[in-house]
């Protein structure tokens, strides 16, 4: 009845709107001259009561479309997502995707509808189902990026991507990371050890005020730009933050030029070159010049240190002997960084955080630190790995508690695709894998919302299970390949410090061990999407006190 009465309205009105228009009148009445017509209509067009009926009959025929014609309509989720995609773009505005996306998957189940043609995927079977075939592909957004080479992280081609893991994997595979791990301590677990160091020594108390999250993205850019540039970075003990500004540019020119492709064409272009352009072409500029540099090392028989650089000049694919060209070389090391330093100094903030936030947790895991080294040891990964298990089990249960990524997009094959549920999602339609929903699956987590480390301990029966579902570094074909690296860091750094330095809160903490939720858990300082899931307020938030550990000297 209402939709009748809606569609017998703007009809009405419409037909009013024609007739001013075509004006069908008696002959005897003259005909008013075509200006004065369409003044007359555009009066009529703009009139609120106009306005109002046609949005009401748009939104009419969106809900019925959506209730009775969509083959989403009996996938659950929020009515107005099928209507349109606002709320999903503002959720994506307002920045809190990760707590929503948990929030709607425990309210609706595993696939919910997010847009009109979009669904989210919560179910780490249909996560694995998705994310392990190269027939769903990354959306059309990342072939938007037109200023940087294709490469690994932006292409949509199943062919190339898997050239370049045939010639990236031998480099960020364990054993290539194994060969790099004395620079990444250089540059990471040591230089913070000597900044630590020093903040404690300065200080009458003896100890130190940090934000460990600035400290830990600055040894993060480091590591890689180290061994992706082949020259030493220290921008943590030095200052000198040129190289994570480059990063920060080039991000966010890669973003706008994903989400808003006519930023590439004038006028908004002058806009983008304005801000952004010079650092980005500072960065490849830089990039290229240690390429050169090293070819020339090269070319007089220096020998080459074995780091990304010096790898991915010598990749070569196995199938075919092709490499990479310098240019080649070069977009992939950039996209190293932008893929890789964010994401792991974000994580171990993470671990850390929740860390405080559960002091029974934090004590047994200094204590077997501590128990199995002494205070002037630098602990390697196999170290950490074999004599401190506790510690890799609170990496991976903080990545599960707090992903550090949000939805992978991808888009449905021909043939659509039914999931665990027995829904069917169509061809071309949208699937946004939810790695933090995932994450909380209540079929493969239990307690999901408590820090519980022992579901990563080997001994714990469940371990390979839960690693297998554990989304935060993605799965499948296009899984993280930067994962061993980032495992190596985070171990390296984080066993490191907690052996050395014992960290409290500081008095002016919010998140605390008591400030519990309403299932008494610890509040989880609040996260925001930018790009990666960070802190919101890293200054605020992300203090400690240092002070060293009584027997390191
Ligand atoms: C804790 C740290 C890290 C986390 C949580 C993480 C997470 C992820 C996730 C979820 C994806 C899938 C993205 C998608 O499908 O859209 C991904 C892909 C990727 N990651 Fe990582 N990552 C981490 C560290 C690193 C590091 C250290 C590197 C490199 C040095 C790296 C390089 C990449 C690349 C190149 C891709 C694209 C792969 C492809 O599309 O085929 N990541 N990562």
């Amino acid at each position: 009845m209402v939709m009748d009465a809606l569609i017998k309205s703007s009809a009405g009105q419409l037909a009013h709107v024609l007739r001013t228009l075509t004006l069908a009148t008696g002959a005897r009445n003259p005909v008013p001259p075509l200006s004065q017509r369409l003044a007359e209509a555009a009066q009529l067009l703009l009139r609120p009561s106009t306005i109002a009926t046609a949005l009401l009959a748009f939104i009419g025929y969106r809900a019925v479309q959506a209730l009775f014609v969509s083959p989403l309509r009996r996938v659950p989720g929020p009515f107005l997502s099928r209507l349109s995609t606002l709320p999903s773009l503002f959720a994506g505005l307002t920045r809190s995707t990760n707590d929503d996306m948990i929030r709607d998957c425990e309210q609706y189940g595993s696939v919910f509808v997010m847009e009109p043609r979009k669904v989210a995927i919560c179910d780490p079977e249909d996560c694995r189902q998705i994310l392990g075939s190269y027939a769903f592909v990354k959306t059309e957004h990342y072939s938007n990026v037109s200023f940087m080479e294709p490469n690994i992280f932006l292409t949509r081609s199943a062919e190339l991507n898997k050239q370049r893991r045939r010639q990236l994997g031998p480099a960020l595979s364990m054993k290539g990371v194994r060969k790099m791990e004395t620079s990444i301590l250089a540059a990471g677990a040591q230089q913070l050890i000597s900044k630590w160091d020093e903040a404690i020594e300065n200080s009458a108390s003896h100890k130190a005020r940090v934000c460990y999250f600035n400290d830990l993205t600055l040894i993060s850019f480091d590591i890689i730009a180290s061994l992706g540039f082949g020259s030493v970075h220290r921008s943590l003990t030095t200052g000198d933050q040129t190289i994570g500004q480059w990063v920060e540019k080039t991000f966010a020119l890669m973003i706008t030029q994903m989400v808003l492709p006519i930023a590439k064409s004038w006028p908004l272009s002058g806009l983008v070159d304005y801000f952004l352009r010079d650092d980005v072409d500072d960065f490849f500029a830089f990039g290229r010049a240690a390429i050169n540099m090293r070819k020339l090392e090269l070319a007089k028989g220096i020998q080459p240190p074995a780091d990304i650089l010096q790898q991915f000049i010598d990749a070569e694919d196995p199938l075919n002997k092709v490499r990479m060209t310098s240019s080649q070389v070069l977009t992939e090391t950039i996209m190293m960084l932008l893929s890789g330093a964010d994401t792991t100094s974000t994580a171990m903030s993470w671990t850390i955080h929740i860390l405080m936030l559960y002091p029974e947790h934090y004590q047994a895991l200094i204590a077997q630190v501590r128990g199995a080294f002494s205070a002037s040891d630098i602990i390697t990964y196999d170290m950490a790995r074999t004599q401190a298990p506790l510690l890799e089990a609170c990496i991976y249960e903080s990545l599960r508690i707090c992903p550090v990524s949000t939805n992978l997009p991808r888009i449905v094959p021909k043939g659509g695709v039914t999931l665990k549920s027995g829904h069917f999602i169509p061809e071309g339609y949208s699937v946004a894998v939810s790695t933090a929903a995932a994450n909380y699956h209540p079929d493969s987590w239990h307690d999901p919302h408590r820090f519980e480390p022992s579901r990563f301990l080997p001994s714990n029966p469940q371990c390979e299970a839960n690693r297998k579902n554990l989304m935060s570094m993605s799965t499948g074909v296009r899984g993280c390949p930067g994962r061993h690296l980032a495992m190596i860091e985070m171990t390296t750094v984080l066993a490191n410090i907690l052996n050395k330095y014992d960290l409290e809160l500081p008095a002016d903490a919010i998140y605390t061990p008591l400030n519990k939720d309403s299932d008494s858990l610890p509040r989880i300082m609040p996260r925001t999407n930018l790009v990666a899931m960070i802190p919101k307020h890293p200054g605020r938030d992300c203090n400690v006190i240092i002070s060293k550990r009584k027997d390191y000297l």
